[in-house]
């Protein structure tokens, strides 16, 4: 075991860990990196360091209040990232959220609680992944959930959900016009799912669980597993506000991490950190491969570039950059059903206070408080016109397995752009679940300072512009539902292609593809779940790491976090993420 410090746990200055031994150094302390820590630090013959470079997140009002977590986005929470101009989407350059704070980006993020659909996983273990099947991954979610009942949904059975671990989940306040949107959407062929998380699989129409706790405030990796009583343990460290500079090797044959570089600026100070027994990246899909790059562990000819010196040749390292792609339509709501108005400080007070004295309301809402799961290929649904129907590109099947979806639509009782006072937006959000665009991300700069390289590659595959062409217009027939006919003020059609409302006034049995098409580039961002960065493989042929989560090639060295993926889950990636963390943990503990 190595040497165990008494000394507070929540450290900021990298000068007090110089050439320190722990068993076991977690890089970030982000969703996947709270739970390796809490878990990892059960084991008490065991001394763990956590490093974070963000602050901690216990002061951090906006991180609490569930409604509120957009005003993180670019600010200092966030790392501010931003693609390269991406060629489908008109160059256009996209925002590309990553939480830097503890809990990652689970701090930050929109707190949907999702499985995603087991045969994502099963096609996980059928590319090499073995033992990563929905079977053996089912225990690890319900390990990590503690679900709290709400009798306004009686059919959500316990059994299918985790009662007794940290990670508390719920079904909460949700506004009428969501309720009613759920409706819309049955209306138009999409069946009821009472429960998203289960065996069962995803498809159909559902309130969204979120990771919000009973006090109304968000329940991250971080306010979850590491909970003062894990803080307070003796054989756990954790650092804040310090950056992982590098990884640092052994000279032997097959090089070994030993060890860790940290720093609190570019220029400040670097100090050195051993582990006795592994070093375990959970920086993210982008930081992650950036600091196998930098620490010469890499695509030989890209890492000669910039003059680092190699360490392992491994040309997987940043390929494969996996993401969801979204594209928001605003419809024209009658006053009263959203909340644009908390737009306005005075007029959100009221529910300001409303959480603050219950934790109950519209500040207790993710925003995203439902969504449906569709295969694109139902011919069950309106998705097309017979006429765009007939003409290529013809849309690939990408789904994971037969009862797998490849579509989400999400809606937000509030417009996605600002609009002008008064006016008031339902934000219905198609959102492509396998994509066959795949992207990569890749250095910049010899230092961890500097933002890598990212280009996600959006809808470079004519395929994935068809699939989301069907998605709007599903979204638009939903629009025109008779359950939403009370709380929507739509126009019988618009053509006007730059107005706020566009296309959501659109006729779906009259718009054209071509306009959609074109609206499409002008208007589709990302979802913010990039993953797939350092994949599971069979081999260094086709992975970066192997099923027990080693990075080929060295030793000592493992990738936790949602770079592993080898495939894209379709759905929400941070249930996936924990539930890799916890199984990470015990592989790790019985290695
Ligand atoms: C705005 C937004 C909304 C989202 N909404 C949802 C949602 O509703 N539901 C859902 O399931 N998913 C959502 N996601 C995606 C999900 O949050 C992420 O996929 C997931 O949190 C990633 O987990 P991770 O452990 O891989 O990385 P992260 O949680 O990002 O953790 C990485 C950590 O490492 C730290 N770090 C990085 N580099 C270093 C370094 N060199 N040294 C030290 N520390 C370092 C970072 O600061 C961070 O804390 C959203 C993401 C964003 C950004």
């Amino acid at each position: 075991m190595g040497a165990v410090l008494s000394q507070p746990k929540l450290l900021d200055d990298p000068s007090v860990l110089a050439d320190k031994l722990y068993d076991y150094v977690i890089v970030g302390g982000g969703t996947a990196g709270c739970v390796l820590a809490s878990r990892l630090s059960e084991d008490v013959n065991v001394s763990v360091l956590l490093v974070e470079a963000g602050d901690n997140h216990v002061g951090e009002l906006f991180s609490k209040i569930p409604v509120a977590y957009p005003r993180l986005l670019k600010s200092s929470r966030d790392w501010g990232y931003k693609t390269i101009p991406q060629k489908a989407l008109n160059d256009r350059v996209i925002d590309c959220p990553r939480g830097k704070i503890m809990g990652g980006s689970a701090s930050i993020n929109a707190l949907v609680y999702q499985h995603c659909s087991p045969s994502d996983f099963d096609e996980w273990e059928s590319k090499g992944a073995t033992g990563w099947n929905y079977k053996a991954l089912a225990p690890y979610f319900r390990k990590s959930e503690k679900f709290t009942p709400n009798s306004a949904y009686p059919e959500v059975r316990l059994e299918d959900r985790g009662i007794s671990g940290v990670w508390q989940t719920s079904l909460g306040y949700s506004h009428s016009i969501c309720e009613r949107w759920i409706d819309a959407a049955v209306e138009v062929g999409v069946p009821r799912n009472p429960d998203i998380n289960t065996a069962r699989g995803s498809i159909g129409v559902s309130k969204f669980f979120t990771f919000v706790d009973q006090k109304g405030q968000r329940s991250s990796t971080a306010t979850a597993f590491l909970s003062k009583d894990v803080l307070n343990r003796s054989n756990l460290t954790v650092i804040t506000g310090t950056m992982t500079t590098r990884v640092l090797f052994s000279s032997e044959d097959r090089p070994r991490a030993t060890g860790i570089e940290i720093a609190q600026s570019d220029s400040s100070p670097r100090f050195t950190i051993n582990a006795g027994k592994e070093v375990i990246l959970a920086a993210g899909a982008i930081n992650s491969p950036q600091l196998l790059m930098i620490s010469g562990v890499g695509d030989r000819s890209e890492l000669e570039k910039l003059d680092i010196p190699v360490v392992k040749d491994l040309p997987h390292v940043g390929k494969n950059l996996l993401d969801h792609v979204l594209v928001p339509i605003v419809f024209r709501a009658k006053g009263g059903y959203t909340l644009d108005y908390m737009q306005e400080p005075l007029k959100a007070l009221p529910a300001m206070l409303r959480w603050l004295l219950t934790g109950t309301g519209t500040c207790s809402s993710n925003g995203g408080e439902a969504a449906l799961f569709v295969r694109l290929n139902d011919k069950s649904l309106p998705f097309a016109t017979p006429e765009s129907e007939s003409r290529a590109p013809y849309i690939v099947d990408n789904t994971s397995g037969s009862t797998s979806p490849d579509l989400e639509v999400g809606v937000v009782p509030a417009s996605y752009r600002p609009l002008p006072k008064g006016e008031n937006g339902l934000t219905i959000v198609p959102i492509l679940l396998r994509p066959l665009s795949v992207g990569s991300m890749w250095l910049s700069s010899s230092s961890p300072f500097k933002q890598p390289n990212i280009n996600p590659n959006f809808l470079s595959n004519p395929s994935d512009i068809k699939s989301m062409i069907r998605g709007i217009r599903l979204a638009l027939h939903i629009g025109r539902a008779a359950a939403l006919k009370t709380m929507l003020n739509l126009k019988d059609n618009s053509e006007d292609m730059d107005g706020q409302y566009w296309p959501g006034d659109a006729d779906p049995d009259k718009v054209l593809d071509e306009d959609l098409e074109k609206w499409v580039r002008n208007n589709a961002d990302t979802v913010n779940h990039c993953s797939g960065t350092a994949r599971i493989g069979n081999t260094e042929k086709d992975g970066v790491v192997d099923a027990q989560l080693r990075v080929f090639g060295v030793d000592g060295l493992r990738v936790v976090d949602a770079s592993v993926f080898p495939t894209m889950v379709s759905g929400h990636p941070t249930a996936p993420i924990v539930a890799i963390a916890e199984k990470a943990s015990d592989m790790i503990l019985n290695s």
